[in-house]
């Protein structure tokens, strides 16, 4: 699915509003059922005996409104603080003059400022996608003022005082800390940034119905892509995005190991041999069709022990990489994990990236080898993918402001070099030589534990050797397949329980889902 800048999001509701004919006002209203729905089945009216709505001039404000009289229906206890403006927006005043009379309202001032308990629900309407400065004076108050409650807070849209698309101009500016954050239609690039988790807190996602040819029609680099259950019956929701190309193709009856191509992997030096165990585990779970794994000799006998389908090729250094072999057989080339930094290492992965005719992939140590002699950028081959974590890529690039210029980073590395980079964390973000940029919406917090990466570089490998795939689709299928499986995994152990090998076992019954599943 895609993400918009704020300002495609205002075009998308006046979009919406021409295409189905509809009123601004029925808009609204929809949004605040929406969130209202998503509040009843997460806080219980008898539970949630004080709900309080701080609501903004704008239309944050007035879905703030709206939704207040429809948790008054729905036996929510609620009152209102309204902050003053010079001006109100017509769907505000509209919500303000329906509002049952019974609820009670507050007019926030500095020295008037709500009574907010660590019980209180607060709900934050007072600003979403039109805010045009940071907040000061009276909002910064009660910004502040509700920080420091440590009351649950629900954003509706977006945290007040946050941007959807762009980094704060100004830093000291104060922003809701929210619990949650109830969106509609479309996630916010501002949701995926590590800076501002935060504010958002868990973020969910309330279809409106928004204009699907609008969406369709955005012009935007960023995407996100996120893993949904395939309904029983096929059935996919009227209004969620159209179903992607993100599938893996089945396997054809009559299907060859040629068709899924022979890799070779190398990786491994003396005391990290491990990696080159994951990284082929993974290499063979993901469907390659032959496997050759390249090490040190001193993991000859641990690769033919622990993954007799493989075959080794023994260097003739004991602890590290220093030969190339002969590339002829193979159609996928990965490099990298546990690979340690030598000079003869590098001298490998130089004549690799010179000598290369198939696709490589490049992770770890050959990452940080390419970020300490930055002229063996220029050999990389096109549509060669990257792997980097936010260190490695800090090695390849600079040191980063903020998150958001880390994006700009990425894409232009991604642009400027021809290659995919795969930029590593919660949400990972692959990058493709055309700039535009794919979130991964699978994966959890249990993956951060040693070897995570490794396992991703022998599936990435693996489907960049299977002939049906084009580089971009190889990639995306084995983030979010890679990402499935730690889900998968980690309903068996828990979070913290999860290690690396975990994931490899469960890269099987995520790839089947992604044959048959639906992604939105
Ligand atoms: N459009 C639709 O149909 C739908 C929209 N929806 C909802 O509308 C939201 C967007 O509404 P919006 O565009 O009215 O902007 P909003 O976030 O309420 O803020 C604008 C107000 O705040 C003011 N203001 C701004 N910055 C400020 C500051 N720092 N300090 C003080 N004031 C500041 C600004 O005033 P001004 O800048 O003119 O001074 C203006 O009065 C969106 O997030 C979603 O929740 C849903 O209902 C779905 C249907
Ligand atoms: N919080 C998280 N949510 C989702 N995925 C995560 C999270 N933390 C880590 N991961 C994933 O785990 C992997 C970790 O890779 P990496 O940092 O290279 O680990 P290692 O070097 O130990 O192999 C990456 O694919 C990353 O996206
Ligand atoms: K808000």
């Amino acid at each position: 699915m895609k993400l918009l800048s704020a300002a495609q999001i205002r075009e998308l509701d006046q979009a919406t509003i021409r295409e189905q004919r509809t009123t601004s006002t029925e808009l609204m209203e929809r949004a605040a059922t929406a969130v209202a729905e998503w509040l009843l089945s997460h806080y219980d009216p008898h539970t949630a005996t004080d709900v309080l709505l701080l609501c903004g001039p704008g239309n944050n404000g007035g879905d703030g409104l709206a939704l207040a009289r429809l948790l008054y229906y729905a036996g929510y206890a609620v009152r209102l603080a309204l902050l003053p403006a010079e001006k109100y927006s017509d769907d505000y005043q509209h919500n303000h003059h329906v509002l049952p009379k019974i609820i009670p309202v507050q007019e926030l001032a500095t020295d008037a400022l709500p009574d907010i308990q660590p019980t209180t629900l607060v709900i934050d309407a007072l600003f979403g996608t039109g805010l045009t400065r940071p907040l000061a004076g009276l909002p910064a108050d009660v910004v502040r003022h509700l920080n420091a409650s440590h009351a649950r807070v629900v954003a509706i849209d977006l945290p007040s005082g946050l941007l959807a698309d762009a980094p704060q101009p100004d830093p000291e500016a104060p922003v809701v800390r929210a619990a949650h954050t109830v969106s509609f239609g479309l996630p916010k690039l501002a949701f995926l940034l590590p800076q501002n988790a935060e504010y958002v807190g868990e973020w969910h996602l309330q279809d409106i119905r928004l204009s699907q040819q609008f969406i369709d029609h955005a012009d935007t680099p960023w995407h996100f892509t996120r893993y949904t259950k395939p309904q029983p019956d096929g059935w996919a929701a009227p209004h969620t995005v159209p179903q992607p190309e993100l599938q893996l193709p089945r396997r054809n009856k009559f299907a060859y190991k040629n068709t899924f191509g022979h890799a070779l992997l190398l990786a491994g030096s003396r005391g990290k041999v491990g990696a080159a165990v994951l990284s082929s585990g993974a290499c063979l779970r993901g469907g390659v069709g032959l496997l050759t794994v390249a090490v040190p000799g001193c993991g000859y006998d641990i690769i033919q022990t622990t993954r007799p389908e493989a075959m080794c090729l023994a260097d003739t250094q004991a602890d590290f990489i220093s030969e190339l072999p002969d590339l002829k057989p193979y159609q996928a080339i990965g490099i990298g994990p546990g690979l340690g930094q030598e000079e003869a290492s590098r001298a490998v992965l130089e004549k690799l990236l010179r000598e290369a005719q198939v696709p490589l992939v490049i992770d770890a140590d050959a990452l940080n080898l390419l970020g300490a002699h930055r002229e063996l950028l220029d050999l990389l081959p096109e549509n060669t993918v990257l792997t980097p974590h936010l260190g490695e890529f800090a090695r390849l690039t600079e040191k980063t402001k903020d998150d958001y210029h880390r994006l700009d980073l990425l894409r232009d590395f991604a642009q400027r070099h021809r290659c995919i980079v795969v930029l590593k964390g919660a949400y990972t973000a692959t990058a493709a030589p055309d700039g535009q940029v794919y979130f991964n919406g699978t994966g959890n917090p249990g993956m951060g534990t040693g070897g995570s990466g490794d396992v991703l570089t022998g599936l990435l490998l693996a489907l960049r050797a299977d002939q049906r795939l084009d580089p971009l689709l190889a990639t995306r299928l084995a983030v979010l397949a890679h990402g499935r499986a730690g889900d998968l995994a980690a309903a068996h152990t828990g979070e913290a329980g999860l290690l690396a090998g975990d994931l490899v076992q469960h890269i099987g019954p995520a790839l089947r889902e992604l044959e048959a599943g639906s992604l939105g």
